[in-house]
């Protein structure tokens, strides 16, 4: 049976007193696997991730809007937002990593202390084995491991946050991007890499990508974000029933209807304006 990970209900999302970005009235996020957030660019993809990584003050208002621990009560996200950050930073600490496009890597530090700064930080010792075999599954170097950032290049440096992210032991790992500057092999080695020691741990990763060929090659749950007009401005809005499930056969569906190809049905809709049906 599936486990609870994120439960929202009318959600509204804006940056200070700007127009509203985002609305959710309802989405279901399970515990486990991976989870894919699409839409066309400006859709608020990346707001919804900084929403539920307590990242940005992106939350106008919301009746719901609960993260549900391995252990322990539901936590409120929204009592954590009116929190000082302080306390916000360490509520994400104790729960959640992040990868992001623009790596955010330590540039006086070499490769190899990036890679285990967060294991070490949460008390894991005896990691430099796993490091090494992640960056041979991920075709990097050995000697890049004592190498300093400055020397590597951008595609290898997205590879080393990719595996910093994957180390650091948190229950949910956000992704912004975080094979947005890699090919298609490599990304495809990465997601591969991902799922397996997601799987493993009984993590969940949530990333945002415009790759939907990576969403259906990967995902458990895609969720699209869908472009909608209101008096002539374009926001992003997310309609539970538009959410795609990946069944134990390995195929999507949608709402109880089988979609034989989640990247065509994806593409058909992430830049057409929808018009959400009345409540
Ligand atoms: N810090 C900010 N302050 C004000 N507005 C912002 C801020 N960040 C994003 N926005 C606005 O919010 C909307 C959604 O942006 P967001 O970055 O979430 O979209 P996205 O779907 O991730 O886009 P992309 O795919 O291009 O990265 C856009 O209209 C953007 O201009």
């Amino acid at each position: 049976m599936q486990q609870p990970l994120f439960r929202i209900e009318e959600l509204h999302c804006a940056y200070g007193n700007g127009p509203k970005v985002l609305y959710v009235p309802q989405l279901h996020i399970e515990r486990g696997g991976l989870v894919f957030i699409v839409g066309s660019s400006g859709v608020g993809k990346s707001t919804l991730l900084e929403t539920l990584g307590l990242m940005n003050r992106t939350i106008r208002s919301a009746s719901r809007l609960d993260f549900f621990p391995a252990e322990g009560r539901p936590k409120p996200l929204k009592a954590c937002w009116a929190q000082p950050d302080q306390a916000r930073a360490s509520f994400r600490q104790q729960y959640f990593s992040f990868v992001f496009q623009q790596t955010n890597l330590m540039p006086n530090f070499t490769a190899g202390e990036n890679m285990m700064a967060p294991a070490l930080l949460n008390g894991q010792i005896g990691i430099q084995d796993k490091i090494r075999a992640y960056m041979a599954q991920l075709k990097l170097p050995p000697e890049s491991f004592g190498a300093s950032i400055s020397d590597l290049s951008g595609g290898q440096r997205q590879r080393l946050a990719f595996i910093r992210g994957l180390m650091a032991p948190h229950e949910v790992l956000f992704g912004d991007e975080p094979t947005g500057n890699l090919d298609r092999h490599t990304a495809h080695s990465c997601m591969e890499l991902l799922k397996r020691e997601l799987r493993n741990d009984d993590r969940t990763g949530i990333i945002v990508s415009h790759d939907l060929a990576l969403a259906d090659a990967f995902a458990d749950q895609i969720v699209p974000i869908l472009l909608t007009m209101n008096d002539g401005r374009t926001s992003g809005f997310i309609d539970h029933q538009q959410v795609l499930h990946r069944e134990a056969t390995g195929s999507f569906h949608c709402n109880g209807e089988p979609v034989p190809n989640a990247e065509q049905w994806l593409a058909a809709r992430l830049d057409t304006p929808y018009q959400p049906a009345k409540a």
